[in-house]
């Protein structure tokens, strides 16, 4: 058996009987005499149930080994929680804790045994679920017969048991055995400043200065001192009226401390809103509450998480088309791809060269970051994807990576209309008074696409196509959208497009190349709501030009 631990008359040993663990205390009686009285009490302590307190299971009166048997509580006394450095405590689990005395014990009042008259921190037991019990009440005729065999006990009670006993009974009962419910009432107030302080009683938390012996303290208590001897109390953050009742439940005239119902009702008012169930329900209570707050917590992260994940996403799809971000997100490989036909969009502006020699780079900066501002909101509003900018060339393409039909020539072609419009109303902020002049070129053609690079990854186009297009705008002329004979061939096929020759161009690589101007789109052409938009918006801007960049955003 293991040994539990042990008073100075009895031993408290770990046994198994009928296969479940038992709580075995020995008690060293040399002659024992089996009363009317032990006999009766040990019928009492066999009829009590309660789940504040210890279960018993049997005795045992065969000489030497008279044993009491009792339930086993798995993690020891009350003592040797607080004593454990590791087990951090708060009010609710001290509540939990002294609302499972105060129910134990209020229930013992009640029934046949009436009182403990033994109570102390060592006989409450803690259980699996931290909920406490009461252990080694009643029996008190055949624990008579242990306290009288002198012969086997040099001191007993140990002086230390008589800490947490009434000067009442200190005074009237050698052994301080003799209890009382108000004497019950004095002990658990003393338990209830080791809860709170987890120091033993009377012990002081100035330990150098006052080092009292358990025989001065109980002479001190015995003596009735005025004021009266009681444990220091180091309350902190002590809920209102606890202390009040502390020092009730230790008053020197018994008379004066509540009884048991009176301290269940103080307790439920105090800890009225704080849960004073038991530590374990209350422990899933909090972790509720803590897995609430924590989906809480979760979902803001969450919602922190996607609003951060779409900026970055936006991000990408500022140098990647949105289709391809969407294939490599999805883990997928994207391979280059060649596309029959789409159309390219280059555009440069008119003496952008001069223009920069004669102003200042902060200045250049601004007019470009102006201008690319004005064609990226314009451009959003076509399906064409941005392929990039050069200086003060813009590239835009339609026609991939998803394919459009022959939608492609169509967009870029009033993109562009809408473009030239633009820069008609452009503002030069450093020179007001100057014209902004922009040349477009514009070619349809095959070509091949694909990501390149893995650092600073972009989506390049690769082809003749892109070369022509870009010698459309550099033989083109200012404010003139020139258009090669295949974008022609299909802007001619939507019946809308205002288009003119330009006559023969020579295009380096392809000789001399019959070429167009697109002049505009027939006024009873369809009118998309993105036209009709950015109409209201440029006749908005001539009545009322814009200070300081700020454009007007359609709103569908
Ligand atoms: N784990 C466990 N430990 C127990 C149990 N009952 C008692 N103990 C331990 O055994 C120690 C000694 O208990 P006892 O022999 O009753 O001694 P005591 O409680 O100091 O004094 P008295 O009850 O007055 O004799 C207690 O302090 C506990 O640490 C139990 O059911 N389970
Ligand atoms: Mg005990």
């Amino acid at each position: 058996m293991d040994i539990l631990g042990g008073s100075s008359f009895c031993g408290m040993k770990l046994g198994i009987y009928k296969g479940v663990k038992v709580a075995v205390k020995s008690l060293k009686i040399r002659k024992l005499h089996i009363s009317r009285n032990v006999l009766l009490e040990l019928k009492q302590i066999k009829d009590i149930t309660h789940d504040n307190l210890v279960r018993f299971v049997g005795f045992c009166p065969d000489e030497p080994y008279i044993v009491l048997i009792s339930e086993f509580v798995s993690r020891g006394s009350l003592r040797d929680l607080l004593d454990n450095d590791t087990f951090k405590t708060d009010w609710p689990f001290r509540f939990s804790i002294i609302n499972d005395i105060t129910e134990g014990l209020a229930f013992l009042h009640q029934s046949p045994i009436s009182f403990h008259g033994r109570l102390k921190s060592t006989n409450c037991v803690v259980d699996g679920r931290f909920m406490v019990k009461l252990t080694d009440f009643g029996l008190r005729s055949l624990l008579a017969q242990v306290d009288r065999d002198l012969q086997y006990i040099q001191h007993f009670p140990t002086t230390d048991s008589l800490l947490w006993t009434a000067p009442e009974h200190l005074r009237n009962d050698i052994f301080g055995y003799q209890g009382s419910q108000k004497g019950d009432v004095y002990s658990f107030g003393i338990i209830l400043q080791e809860i709170v302080t987890r120091l033993k009683p009377f012990e002081s938390i100035e330990k150098e200065n006052h080092v009292y012996k358990p025989e001065a303290i109980i002479y001190q208590v015995k003596m009735g001192a005025i004021p009266p001897f009681r444990p220091e109390k180091f309350l902190v953050d002590h809920p209102v009226d606890f202390l009040d009742m502390l020092n009730l439940c230790v008053h020197e005239n018994p008379a004066s401390r509540p009884n048991l119902p009176s301290i269940k009702q103080q307790m439920k008012r105090i800890t009225e809103g704080m849960g004073s169930g038991n530590f374990l329900d209350n422990l899933l209570t909090r972790m509720e509450q803590y897995a609430t707050n924590l989906e809480q917590l979760v979902e803001e992260k969450t919602s922190a998480f996607l609003e951060e994940k779409k900026k970055s996403e936006e991000l990408l799809y500022q140098v990647i088309p949105r289709y391809i971000a969407e294939q490599l997100k999805a883990g997928h490989h994207v391979k280059p791809e060649t596309f029959e036909s789409v159309t390219i969009f280059f555009s440069d502006i008119v003496g952008f060269t001069a223009l920069s020699a004669e102003s200042s780079a902060m200045q250049v900066v601004d007019l470009l970051n102006d201008l690319y501002t004005t064609f990226d909101a314009i451009i959003g509003n076509y399906d064409v994807y941005k392929v990039e900018t050069i200086g003060d060339a813009y590239m835009v393409v339609s026609g991939l990576p998803v394919l459009n039909g022959n939608e492609h020539a169509r967009e870029i072609a009033r993109m562009s209309l809408r473009l030239r419009e633009a820069i008609h109303n452009f503002k030069i902020r450093h020179r007001p008074g100057r014209k902004m002049q922009i040349r477009i070129g514009i070619h349809t053609g095959p070509c091949a696409a694909g990501v390149v690079g893995l650092k600073m990854p972009r989506y390049c186009l690769f082809g003749d196509t892109v070369n022509t297009a870009s010698r459309m705008e550099s033989s083109g002329e200012a404010n003139r959208i020139h258009v090669s004979p295949t974008s022609k061939t299909i802007l001619d096929t939507f019946q809308t497009f205002i288009i003119s020759v330009r006559g023969e161009v020579e295009l380096k690589g392809k000789g001399k190349v019959v070429t167009y101007w697109l002049e505009g789109e027939a006024v009873d052409a369809l009118m998309t709501n993105a036209d009709f938009f950015q109409h209201l918006e440029s006749e908005i801007m001539n009545e009322f030009p814009p200070s300081n960049n700020c454009f007007i955003q359609p709103v569908c």
